[in-house]
């Protein structure tokens, strides 16, 4: 699914209108009538319902709500704010409509004076202030507003988006001033900011509502951000000949672990074993030798001359695909034996947890990494590898499409709703995961089956997308079983094959 910006938002608009066709004052019926069902089919109309209205369109789909719902017999009372005497065409014939309708209890059209009403625990409240036309913090009496709904009791549902919340960059938002609603009504499509795990606080239980945009218009229209889905990843997928020899299925190498993080290693190597990869060799210091070969006995083992970390790189030219950094340590000796095996690699590569902290503490060795590398980073990780502090989500996602783009790398962004920036600027949003994920290990997990995806033939995008999706996936099948509380890395690993299966099939 593809993810608009808010000036996208109104050309698809524009588009709709002209090409439908339909009157924009009719496109504004039809949103309102999906709201006010989304709101019947919630709340009776034994709830007092309260609407604030904006001068905008936005407003104009809170008006049209509200007297849609006076109709059904809610008892409402309107709020417009027209402080500029300034409302757009269709806020204006919806204020007529709702006047001459004359079903609601109460309509007030605020140009200087505002008394505010009580709002209490069995209210609902409709915030139709601001939506996808907002330009900059709410300041003043909105302000003031938003903080009055916000402290009080009331049930908040917010048309489009939350006011006060920008569509896309809320880096110098004032976040005080933004609604935090109970339930968002999204139209047509989710936006950018909604992805943020600090927006989530804003944006409540969210549903998006079909509004009919035209369907050309939204294909022909080229937008950087999609999410993914199951339907993007099916024709991906490789099949398996019925011949399939082992050697025919991909050697992957894995280059993990140091003294005292044998564990990162198991699960990497495990992780890649289950994704479909003929063979796994995995290369770690001497003494985790006994610990690899007991826990994962599929795997090749190729023992490091030292003790207790990697020190000394390995010809790839048997492998087709190189996982290295988990649990590696940051020895100055593992650090250039790092370096040196990432490029001496003539296949595709993935670095994660050890691997990204040695290239933060040498970011000059950034500029030397091969084209199409994979780097998977949470949000500390990336901090340090690219040696920013940010302030938000969107900061630290712009800052990581554009590390992609100069490095012509694939990055993973890990975290809620994980991103990967591609070379070419676009980014792919994963949908699957939760919360029980965030576990010691569960990095270790995506760096295995990314790697075992591309020694099993898939490029870097798809290896990348599908990675994050089978792993986000495993977890939510391990969730549905055992919950997330007690949810550790090696469940992810055992749900594997049933994350496979459910794509294929
Ligand atoms: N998707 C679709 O196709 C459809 C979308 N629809 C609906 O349209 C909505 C978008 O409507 P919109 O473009 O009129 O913008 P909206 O959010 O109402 O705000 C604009 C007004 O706010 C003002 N303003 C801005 N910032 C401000 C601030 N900080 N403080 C104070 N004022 C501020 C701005 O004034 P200006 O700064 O421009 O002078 C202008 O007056 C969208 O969210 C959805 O609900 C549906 O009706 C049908 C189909
Ligand atoms: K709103």
């Amino acid at each position: 699914m593809k993810i608009f910006t808010g000036a996208q938002i109104r050309e698809l608009d524009k588009y709709t209108i002209e090409h439908e066709p339909v009157k924009s004052i009719d496109l504004m019926e039809r949103a309102a009538k999906s709201i006010t069902h989304a709101i019947t089919e919630t709340w009776s109309n034994g709830m007092p319902v309260i609407v604030f209205a904006g001068p905008g369109n936005n407003g104009g789909d809170a008006l049209a709500v509200s007297r849609m719902l006076a109709e059904q017999k809610y008892d409402v009372s309107v709020y417009l704010f027209n402080i500029n005497g300034n409302l757009s065409e269709d806020c204006k014939t919806n204020k007529q409509r709702l006047i001459e309708c004359r079903a609601v209890r109460k309509f007030d059209e605020v140009v200087n004076e505002f008394d505010p009403p009580k709002l209490e625990k069995n209210m609902l409240v409709i915030d139709g202030l601001f939506g996808s036309g907002l330009n900059k913090p709410l300041a003043g009496g909105f302000a003031s507003l938003v903080k009055y709904i916000n402290q009080s009791a009331a049930t908040v549902v917010s048309i489009d988006v939350p006011s006060g919340l920008m569509t896309e960059d809320n880096t110098y938002n004032v976040r005080a001033n933004i609604i935090k609603a109970d339930l968002t009504l999204t139209l047509q499509n989710i936006k950018l900011s909604f992805l943020f795990a600090e927006n989530q606080q804003f944006i409540g239980k969210l549903r998006m509502l079909d509004i009919r945009l035209s369907k050309e218009g939204m294909e022909q229209m080229t937008s950087h951000y999609r999410i993914l889905e199951e339907n993007d990843l099916r024709p991906r997928l490789l099949h398996r000949d019925c011949f399939a020899h082992k050697g025919d299925m991909g050697h992957a190498l894995i280059v993990a672990g140091s003294y005292g993080m044998a564990g990162a290693a198991v699960l990497a190597t495990k992780a890649c074993l289950r994704s479909g990869v003929g063979k796994v060799t995995v290369c770690t210091p001497r003494r985790n030798n006994d610990i690899l070969q007991m826990s994962v006995p599929e795997a090749i083992m190729h023992v490091d001359k030292e003790e207790t970390f990697f020190s000394e790189s390995v010809e790839t030219a048997d492998y087709d695909a190189l996982g290295i950094g988990p649990g590696l340590g940051m020895q100055e000796g593992a650090a250039i034996a790092f370096i040196s095996q990432v490029r001496r690699a003539q296949i595709p590569v993935v670095v994660d947890a050890d691997g990204l902290n040695i290239l933060a503490s040498h970011r000059a060795w950034l500029q030397q990494l091969p084209k199409g590398i994979i780097m998977t980073p949470h949000p500390r990780e990336f901090e340090r590898l690219s040696g920013n502090r940010f302030n938000d989500s969107y900061e630290r996602l712009s800052n990581a499409r554009d590390m992609a783009e100069h490095l012509q790398a694939y990055i993973i962004l890990k975290g809620h709703n994980s991103a990967l920036c591609m070379p070419d600027g676009n980014i792919v949003f994963n949908s699957t995961g939760n919360a029980g994920m965030a576990t010691a290990g569960s990095g270790d997990v995506l760096t295995g089956i990314i790697t075992g995806l591309l020694a099993r033939g898939y490029r870097q995008a798809d290896a990348c997308m599908l990675g994050m999706y089978l792993h986000g996936l495993a977890g939510d099948l391990a969730a549905k079983e055992i919950g997330m509380e007690s949810m550790v890395a090696g469940d992810i690993i055992r749900y594997l094959p049933k994350a496979f299966r459910r794509l294929e099939d």
